[in-house]
């Protein structure tokens, strides 16, 4: 039994053939990079019609959306089985997406199926409808499927700045070259009698009969059908047969339960892709100047692979004193990377290094359509952007995604343009240049975007400063227990989980020290090795807030292989942030799960009071942590010596709350107070100030 699958992917990092670009494709695709932001699902209805066959359409298949979490997005692929018994060798078919993405998103559609070359595909026109579509949604108790189909409006134009919102997509592919599958789109036998209705309905027998835009309005009628039941009845005829990407083995129909890779994770579906990870070991002089071991750096890639939703087949790595500007990799280990490619069915290959455009376009070539070449940048952006909670650190992630973007969007196109030639070459010019202009205009939109929320949150810092508490910044690797312990300082509920980079916003919970003083506490985004230089700009100025501090308290997970690497990986971006001057505080935590704690604690003893040995999770170690901090707090607080007027009754009560008061007397021009307070109260004590005798 001959059974095909299209594959369509959206936000591939792949570029479609030019021949195959319609006019609406000549867009810049930061999609391709894996760019897109898209929070809700993406919704697909398709239907086909077979041209050949009048009378008979094909009846659409069933259709399924999956949520990919990886390389750089919320990549969406759709699914799309076919379910015709005819012999169709052109066929019609009108996919409409709806999809939730926000204004900086262009989409790219890349059809990566077997049925249809990406040559024999041809981007007709954009739908305009205002049609409101029913939401649809499975919420099967698995919770393991569903897609929701929510309102669908239309774009004029397919332009990415335009796709604020749902958008409608008519395609039309023609298959009458096709040769790798035949020329037929298969026979499928799982066919939900919804489908063919749809099929029937909704779309005209033959290309020449078919006007999809009515065609489209009535199916609409009709969509309402699609309700929960119908994905319920659906839910166990899910197989779904993909065909080998190898070329070679196009015959080979290997048989995935596609079910089985979809997880859910943060509250969405993702679909697992197997990925592989490249990395180099420095040779000679430029080995001392690494950190991390390529292994334990390859371990750390992993690990953020997981976090992205990908599942990590293998990875290898190479001896190289500099890494290969073309490809990053040897010529010989491209090719040991492209078989293990095949063997593997290996859908993203992740190099542990930022890959310059050309690398990434070379390698890209290298290992063929099917397979996705991403960077460790584009993984940490991802997880950021999947992470990104708040207006602020949505809009720093979308600035540096922008920033990677830029450099790479004109290698795309350069590569488009050598690739066309004649009549596309000229478009792709111009087009590169109507792209860079809208990436740029995008960077400094979103700059003054920030600009203004960080305006925001400059009024709140001053409100805060406004009553001197002292602040005491927790920060540190990503998944030391800075979160943990901010919970179980203040019970603050916040997200703590072992994953990397589970907090991307500050948090600042007060907090009552043992001593009866109070101050406050503040969660940072944590650190990594090779930190994309897009985010640390990105987020500098919230990481500048712990320049306010008048503590930094370092989490170190000491139970960690790496922690020394880590704690030093840390320190360097400290001392980046120029925060050397505040007084440091180490806690080695995670003591529960180290191997020897009691070696741990003596170790911690020995070295004095700048370390605190604890378990943020069990608590154990919380009175010596409590005791360093006040001990920091008080080290850092001024002596000072004033006269309170009578009438500033609250002055004297906020020097009690924060600072340690030595004496306390009353004069006649109002209350002598001699205190240790914190730096800030110390500023506005500063007109009342008496020289301390
Ligand atoms: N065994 C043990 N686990 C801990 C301890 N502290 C934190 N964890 C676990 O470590 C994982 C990461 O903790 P988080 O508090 O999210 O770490 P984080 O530093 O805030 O991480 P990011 O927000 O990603 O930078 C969670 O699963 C915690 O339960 C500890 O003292 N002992
Ligand atoms: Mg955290």
């Amino acid at each position: 039994m001959a059974v095909s699958v299209s594959s369509w992917n959206l936000c591939s990092s792949k570029v479609p053939s030019s021949s195959a670009v319609g006019k609406y494709m000549q867009q810049p695709c930061r999609s391709q990079l894996g760019l897109i932001r898209s929070r809700a699902a993406a919704h697909v209805v398709e239907s086909s019609s077979c041209c050949c066959c009048p009378g008979r359409s094909f009846s659409s298949g069933s259709l399924k959306a999956f949520n990919f979490s990886h390389l750089g997005c919320k990549k969406k692929r759709f699914l799309f089985r076919s379910s015709s018994s005819s012999c169709c060798s052109s066929s019609k078919f009108m996919i409409k997406l709806g999809i939730c993405n926000n204004a900086y998103n262009p989409i790219l559609l890349v059809c990566k199926g077997f049925a249809f070359t990406q040559r024999q595909m041809k981007f007709e026109k954009w739908e305009k409808t205002t049609r409101i579509r029913s939401r649809i949604s499975s919420n099967s108790s698995s919770g393991s499927r569903g897609f929701e189909l929510e309102s669908l409006k239309k774009p004029d134009r397919l332009h990415h700045h335009d796709l604020g919102t749902d958008s409608i997509l008519r395609i039309s592919m023609n298959s009458s070259s096709s040769t790798t599958t035949n020329g037929h789109l298969g026979h499928w036998s799982e066919i939900g009698e919804l489908d063919n209705k749809i099929g029937d309905e909704v779309l005209g027998t033959t290309e020449e009969e078919h006007d999809g835009h009515e065609n489209f309005e009535e199916e609409g009628e009709g969509e309402e059908d699609w309700g929960s039941d119908y994905w319920s009845k659906q839910k166990d005829t899910t197989t779904t047969t993909w065909i080998s990407p190898d070329a070679a083995a196009a015959d080979v129909w290997v048989e995935e339960d596609l079910n089985k890779r979809i997880r859910f994770q943060n509250g969405r579906e993702v679909f697992e892709e197997r990925a592989y990870l490249v990395g180099i070991e420095r040779k000679g002089a430029a080995a001392g100047k690494t950190l991390f071991s390529v292994t334990e750096s390859l371990e750390e890639l992993s690990q953020l692979a997981d976090t992205a939703g990908l599942a990590v087949v293998g990875s290898t790595y190479q001896k190289l004193e500099h890494p290969s500007p073309k490809t990053y990799i040897g010529a010989g280990k491209v090719s040991e990377v492209a078989t293990a490619i095949r063997a593997l069915k290996i859908e993203t290959v992740v190099f542990d290094d930022e890959l310059s455009p050309g690398q990434l376009r070379s390698l890209g070539k290298a290992f063929g359509e099917d397979v996705r070449v991403c960077d460790r940048t584009a993984l940490i952006l991802d997880i950021f952007s999947q992470r990104a909670a708040t207006r602020e650190a949505t809009l720093q992630v979308e600035l540096a995604q922008t920033e990677y973007q830029l450099p790479r969007l004109t290698r795309m196109w350069t590569h488009l343009e050598r690739q066309a030639g004649g009549l596309v070459k000229g478009m792709g010019e111009k087009q590169i240049e109507v792209d860079k202009r809208i990436l740029r205009t995008q960077i400094s939109q979103l700059k003054r975007e920030l600009e203004s929320v960080r305006g925001h949150r400059q009024q709140y810092r001053d409100r805060r400063a406004s009553v001197p508490i002292p602040v005491v910044s927790l920060v540190g690797y990503t998944n030391a227990g800075k979160s943990t312990l901010l919970n179980r300082l203040s019970g603050a509920g916040v997200l703590a989980e072992d994953r990397l980079f589970a907090t991307l916003d500050p948090t600042t919970r007060r907090v009552e020290l043992p001593n009866g003083k109070e101050c406050l506490f503040t969660d940072t985004v944590g650190f990594i090795q090779k930190l994309p230089t897009q985010l640390v700009a990105a987020f500098r100025a919230t990481l500048e807030e712990i320049s306010d501090s008048s503590l930094l308290v370092h989490v170190i997970d000491i139970s960690h292989p790496m922690a020394s690497q880590q704690r030093e990986a840390v320190d360097n971006v400290l001392a980046e942030l120029d925060v050397n001057h505040i007084p440091l505080l180490c806690v080695w935590n995670k003591v529960d799960r180290a191997e020897d704690p009691e070696a741990l604690r003596a170790e911690a003893a020995r070295r004095g009071n700048n370390i605190v040995c604890m378990s943020a999770l069990t608590g154990e170690g919380m009175p010596g942590f409590y005791a360093a901090v006040e001990q920091k707090i008080k080290e850092s607080m001024v002596r000072v010596e004033a006269v309170v007027p009578y009438g500033q009754g609250e002055l004297i009560n906020l020097i009690h709350r924060l600072g340690i008061v030595e004496l306390e007397d009353y004069r006649d021009k109002g209350t002598l107070i001699r205190a240790h307070v914190p730096l800030p109260l110390s500023k506005q004590l500063l007109p009342l100030r008496q020289p301390i005798l």
